[in-house]
C-alpha cells in the first residue's frame, strides 16, 4: 500500500520502537498513560519561541517533514536506528493515522501490508537525583521512597519512552553488599544508581552544586562570607564536581546501547555532555536545564564559567524552560567564549549546538484522577472539617532559599495587619519540605522561618487557632492532592524559580473550587500561567498583601475565568508533551546535523582566485574582522576565551601584506565588523582601506571621517516601546545598542548588509558605498573582480569572478571555505606577493 506523500512502499515492515516510561515502575499505580492524540488547542505564540530560533521556532511544515522523511527513508537510517523512527512516529500521528498498540510496538495501519511496527525510543535519563530515594533497612534490604522536587514529578509523568533513569539514590552506600542489593532493588524500577562517596557528596552536591551554582543561577550571587576559605573550598568543590560528573559518565557508558538518546538534566551535570562525547562522539546527548539561567552579567562572575559552558556545548541539543533563560545562555556563550549565537543556537568552529525552549508541564491526569480516589476524598472531608469557617491559603515549597518563604510570611503578616476582619477567618498552610539540610544556608533558613512563624502566630494567634499552620515535612501524594483541592488561594512567592510545578498541580486540582493562584513574576510559570494568576513581586510585601486580600474576595465569575484559562494550559501542556517535543526535536537535530555535515564547503581554489585577481583592474576585497583576521590563540597556543574587545590581536603576519594590498590603486579593501568605530580605528587606522563599523551602521572611507549610514528619517521610536514591553523577541533578531540599532546577522548570508525593519516601516533603501557597494558577514572574506553595471554599483554575486569564503565554519552560504584566520592571512600574503 502506498502512503500519501511518503514514497511508495517505503515504510513496509519498518520498525519504530517502544515500551513505557516507568512501565515497570511500581510507583505509577493509578497514573494515566499519556494521550497520544495531538493537542487540539491553538499553540500560543510564545510557545513557538525556542523551538527553532526566532524564525524557525515553529514546527516544520509538512513539506519539510516530507523531505526529511524522504531523506531518512532513502538513506535507510531508520531500519536499525530508533531516532528517525521517533520522527516518523510523530509524522504519522500528525496525519492522524489510526494505530493499534501491543506491548512493545505500535501498529500503523496503511503503512505497507502488515502495518509498520514502531518500537519506542530508548532514553537514558540522567539526573543527579533518582526518582526514588533509598533508606537502608538492613544489610541488604532497602525501602524506596519517591524523591521530592519538580524534576522527578515531571519525568514520572512521561510514559512514551523505554526509559532508564541513572542517578544518585540520595545517600552514601560504602559497602559492596549494600551497593549490590540496592542496585538490584532499583533495577526492578528501571533505575540505575551512581554511588557517590561521602566526601564527593559533600563537596559536589552540598558544596559546588548547592552552595555555589544554585545561588548563582538564582541571582543570589557567589558566597562571600570568608574569601580565603571560599577560594580554597571553591577549588576542591569544583574538582569534586568534575569527579562526580565523571562517575555519572562511567555509569552512562556502561549502560549505553547504540541508538539510545541520553537526556542529561540540570546544573549538577554540566560536564557530562563533554565527558560522554569525549568517549563516544556518536552518542546523542541532550541537556536540559530546570533552573533559571541568569543574565551573563551574573553568570560571568563564576570563576569556572568557560569550562562549564564549553562542556554543555558538547551536547547536541540544549533546552530551557523559558525564552529568557535560553537567551541568557546564548549571550553568556557569545560573550564569554567568543562563539557565535545564531537563531538556532550556538555555533563554534562549524559545530552547532541547538538551543531551544521547552516549557515543562505536569501529568495532569495523575492529579485529576487522584481526586476520585477514596483516600483523597477522605482527606478532603478531614481538611474541610479542620479548616471549617476559614479560607485556606496554601504554600507548598521545598524549604529552599529561592522559594521566598520568609517573604511570603511577611506579606501574610502585613495582610493580617491591614485586614483585621480576616484574622480569624483565614489560615495559611505552609508545607515546607526539608531539602539540602547539610548546607549551612538551608539550616539558617530553617531557623529564620521558624522565628518568623513563631512571631506571627504569637502576634495573631488565639487560644484555639493560629494563622500559620507550618509543617517542616513532606506529605504524601494523596494528602497533597486533597490540600490542593480544598485550597482557596495558592501562594507562590519564589524569588527565582525555574518553573514551579506546584502552581500547575494546584490548578489541576481546582476544577471544582476554582481557587486563585498568586504567583511570583520571577517563577518560570509566570510566563505560562500569568494570564490566569495574580502576578506579584515577592519583594513587595505590600503588593503581595493586597493581592491576598483581592484573591480572597474575588468574584466567582472572575475566579472561574482565570481558572479556566490556566486549567486549559495545564491540561494541554503536559510533561508528556514536553518530553515528546524535546525528544522529537532532538531527533530532528541529529538528522539535520547529519545533513549539514554532508554539505561540506569546498576549500577556496586559491590559484583560480589569484588568477582572476591578477586579470582584473578593479578589485574589491571584503574582509570580516573577528573570526577572519584575529588570532584566537595566546602565546602558548591556548585558545582565548576572553571578552572580545579586550583581547583583539590582529594576526601578526597580516600587517605587511595588508599594507601592500591597500596601497595598490587597483584594489579597494573594506573591513566590515560588528565592532564599534574605536576598535576598528585602533586596529586599522594606519591602512588605506574602508571601514564599516557595527555591521555597516558607520562607514569610514579611506580618507575622511566616520559617517553614519542610518537614514535620517528612520523612525526609531519603536525601540523604546519594545524595551518597555519587554517583548520576548526584543534581543532576538534586532540588537539594540545605546547609540544605534543594529540588525544582527542571522544566516551568514553574505548578501545582507544592514537591514533594520521596525514593525510597520518599509525596509530602508540599501546603503551604498560611493564607488562600490557592500557586503560581507563578519567571519567571511570575499574577493571580487567587480562587475559594475552601468549606473549602478551592484556586484554580480553570481558571477564566476566572485569568491565568497567562510572562515573556520562549514555552515555557511559562502561558496568556499578557509579553515582559520591563519589561512586567510596566508592567502592575503600570496595575493600581495603576486602583485610584485
Ligand atoms: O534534588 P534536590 O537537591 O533535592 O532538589 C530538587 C530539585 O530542585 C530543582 O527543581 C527545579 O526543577 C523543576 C522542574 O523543572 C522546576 O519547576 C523548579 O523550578 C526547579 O527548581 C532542581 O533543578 C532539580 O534538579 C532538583 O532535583
Ligand atoms: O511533600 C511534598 C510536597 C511537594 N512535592 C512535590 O515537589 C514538587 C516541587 O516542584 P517545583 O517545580 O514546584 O519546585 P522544585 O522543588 O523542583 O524546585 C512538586 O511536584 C510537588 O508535588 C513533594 O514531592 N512532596
Amino acid at each position: 500500500m502506498e502512503m500519501d506523500g511518503v514514497g511508495a512502499g517505503s515504510g513496509v515492515g519498518r520498525e519504530v520502537i517502544s515500551s513505557g516510561w516507568g512501565s515497570g515502575v511500581g510507583w505509577g499505580t493509578g497514573w494515566a498513560q499519556g494521550s497520544a492524540e495531538p493537542c487540539a488547542q491553538p499553540v500560543p505564540a510564545w510557545e513557538n519561541w525556542g523551538r527553532r530560533g526566532a524564525r524557525a521556532y515553529t514546527r516544520p511544515s509538512l513539506s519539510q517533514d516530507e523531505s526529511l522523511i524522504q531523506h531518512v527513508l532513502e538513506n535507510n537510517v531508520n531500519s536499525d536506528s530508533a531516532v528517525p523512527a521517533m520522527r516518523l512516529e510523530r509524522l504519522l500521528r500528525e496525519r492522524e493515522l489510526k494505530r493499534s498498540k501491543d506491548e512493545d510496538f505500535y501498529l500503523i495501519d496503511g503503512w505497507g501490508e502488515q502495518g509498520a511496527r514502531v518500537r519506542k525510543q530508548r532514553l537514558l535519563v540522567v539526573a543527579n537525583r533518582l526518582p526514588l530515594s533509598a533508606v537502608r533497612t538492613g544489610e541488604d534490604s532497602w525501602s524506596l521512597k519517591i524523591s521530592a522536587g519538580g524534576v522527578v514529578s515531571a519525568l514520572l509523568g512521561v510514559h512514551e519512552y523505554e526509559a532508564r533513569w541513572i542517578g544518585w539514590a540520595g545517600l552514601n552506600v560504602p559497602d559492596e553488599v549494600g551497593q549490590r542489593s540496592l542496585t538490584q532493588a532499583l533495577a526492578e524500577k528501571k533505575c540505575i544508581p551512581v554511588f557517590l562517596d561521602e566526601e564527593t557528596i559533600h563537596r559536589y552536591y552540598n558544596g559546588y552544586c548547592n552552595h555555589i551554582l544554585w545561588p548563582l543561577i538564582h541571582y543570589l550571587g557567589l558566597p562571600q562570607e570568608d574569601c580565603l576559605a571560599t577560594t580554597h573550598s571553591f577549588q576542591s568543590q569544583f574538582a569534586a564536581y568534575k569527579k562526580a560528573n565523571q562517575m555519572f559518565a562511567d555509569v552512562v557508558n556502561k549502560h549505553y546501547e547504540e541508538g539510545d538518546i541520553v537526556w542529561v538534566h540540570d546544573f549538577h551535570l554540566m560536564f557530562l555532555p563533554k565527558y560522554l562525547k569525549d568517549c563516544n562522539n556518536n552518542m546523542k546527548v541532550g541537556w536540559f536545564h530546570h533552573s533559571p539561567f541568569p543574565s551573563s552579567e551574573i553568570y560571568r562572575t563564576l570563576p569556572t564559567r568557560s569550562e562549564l559552558l564549553r562542556s554543555v556545548l558538547a551536547a547536541d541539543l540544549v533546552g530551557f524552560h523559558t525564552y529568557d533563560f535560553a537567551r541568557h545562555f546564548v549571550s553568556s556563550c557569545t560573550r564569554i567564549l567568543e562563539v557565535e549565537g545564531t537563531p538556532d543556537g550556538v555555533e563554534d568552529q562549524g559545530k552547532l549546538t541547538r538551543v531551544a525552549v521547552y516549557p515543562i508541564g505536569i501529568d495532569p491526569d495523575r492529579f485529576i484522577r487522584a481526586l476520585e480516589l477514596p483516600q483523597v476524598k477522605d482527606h478532603i472531608i478531614d481538611f474541610k472539617e479542620i479548616f471549617a469557617g476559614r479560607k485556606v491559603i496554601l504554600g507548598v515549597d521545598r524549604l529552599d532559599t529561592i522559594k521566598g518563604i520568609p517573604q511570603k510570611f511577611l506579606a501574610f503578616e502585613k495582610f493580617l495587619e491591614e485586614n483585621p476582619v480576616w484574622r480569624d477567618k483565614v489560615v495559611l498552610v505552609q508545607i515546607a519540605v526539608p531539602t539540602r539540610t547539610e548546607v549551612p544556608e538551608y539550616q539558617k533558613l530553617t531557623s529564620k522561618v521558624h522565628e518568623i512563624v513563631g512571631w506571627i502566630n504569637g502576634r495573631f494567634g488565639t487560644l484555639t487557632t493560629v494563622p500559620i499552620h507550618h509543617l517542616d515535612q513532606s506529605i504524601d501524594f494523596h494528602a497533597l492532592c486533597a490540600l490542593y483541592a480544598v485550597t482557596d488561594v495558592a501562594l507562590v512567592t519564589s524569588i527565582r524559580d525555574g518553573m514551579n510545578l506546584v502552581s500547575y498541580e494546584f490548578v489541576a486540582c481546582q476544577a471544582l473550587k476554582k481557587g486563585v493562584l498568586i504567583l511570583s513574576e520571577f517563577a518560570g510559570a509566570a510566563q505560562s500561567l500569568g494570564a490566569g494568576a495574580i502576578l506579584v513581586n515577592p519583594w513587595n510585601v505590600t503588593e503581595v498583601a493586597e493581592s491576598i486580600a483581592y484573591a480572597l474576595s474575588m468574584p466567582a465569575d472572575e475566579r472561574e475565568k482565570r481558572h479556566c484559562h490556566n486549567f486549559k494550559y495545564v491540561t494541554t501542556h503536559t510533561s508528556q508533551k514536553w518530553a515528546e517535543t524535546f525528544v522529537s526535536e532532538f531527533s530532528d537535530t541529529i538528522v539535520e546535523a547529519q545533513l549539514r555535515t554532508r554539505k561540506i564547503l569546498p576549500s577556496l581554489p586559491k590559484g583560480k582566485a589569484i588568477e582572476h585577481y591578477l586579470q582584473s583592474s578593479n578589485r574589491l576585497i571584503i574582509l570580516g574582522f573577528h573570526a577572519t583576521l584575529i588570532e584566537h590563540v595566546d602565546t602558548q597556543g591556548r585558545r582565548i576565551d576572553q571578552f572580545r574587545e579586550m583581547e583583539l590581536n590582529l594576526h601578526p603576519g597580516l600587517k605587511e601584506s595588508l599594507k601592500i594590498l591597500c596601497d595598490d590603486p587597483k584594489t579597494t579593501i573594506i573591513v566590515l565588523s560588528g565592532s564599534d568605530r574605536t576598535v576598528l580605528d585602533e586596529n586599522f587606522g594606519e591602512y588605506n582601506l574602508w571601514l564599516a563599523a557595527e555591521h555597516g551602521m558607520f562607514l569610514r572611507p579611506t580618507t575622511g571621517d566616520w559617517m553614519t549610514t542610518m537614514p535620517e528619517n528612520l523612525n526609531v521610536d519603536w525601540i523604546d516601546s519594545v524595551k518597555q514591553k519587554g517583548c520576548y523577541w526584543k534581543d532576538m533578531p534586532v540588537r539594540i545598542k545605546p547609540e544605534t540599532l543594529v540588525r544582527s546577522e542571522q544566516d551568514e548570508d553574505i548578501y545582507k548588509f544592514f537591514e533594520p525593519k521596525p514593525p510597520g516601516e518599509p525596509a530602508p533603501t540599501p546603503l551604498t558605498f560611493p564607488t562600490h557597494e557592500k557586503i560581507a558577514s563578519t567571519s567571511s572574506l570575499g574577493v571580487n573582480d567587480m562587475t559594475l553595471h552601468e549606473g549602478s554599483s551592484i556586484l554580480d554575486l553570481k558571477g564566476q569572478n566572485y569568491f565568497s569564503c567562510a572562515v573556520g565554519r562549514s555552515r555557511s552560504n559562502a561558496r568556499y571555505l578557509l579553515g582559520s584566520s591563519a589561512e586567510v592571512v596566508s592567502f592575503l600574503k600570496e595575493l600581495a606577493n603576486c602583485q610584485h
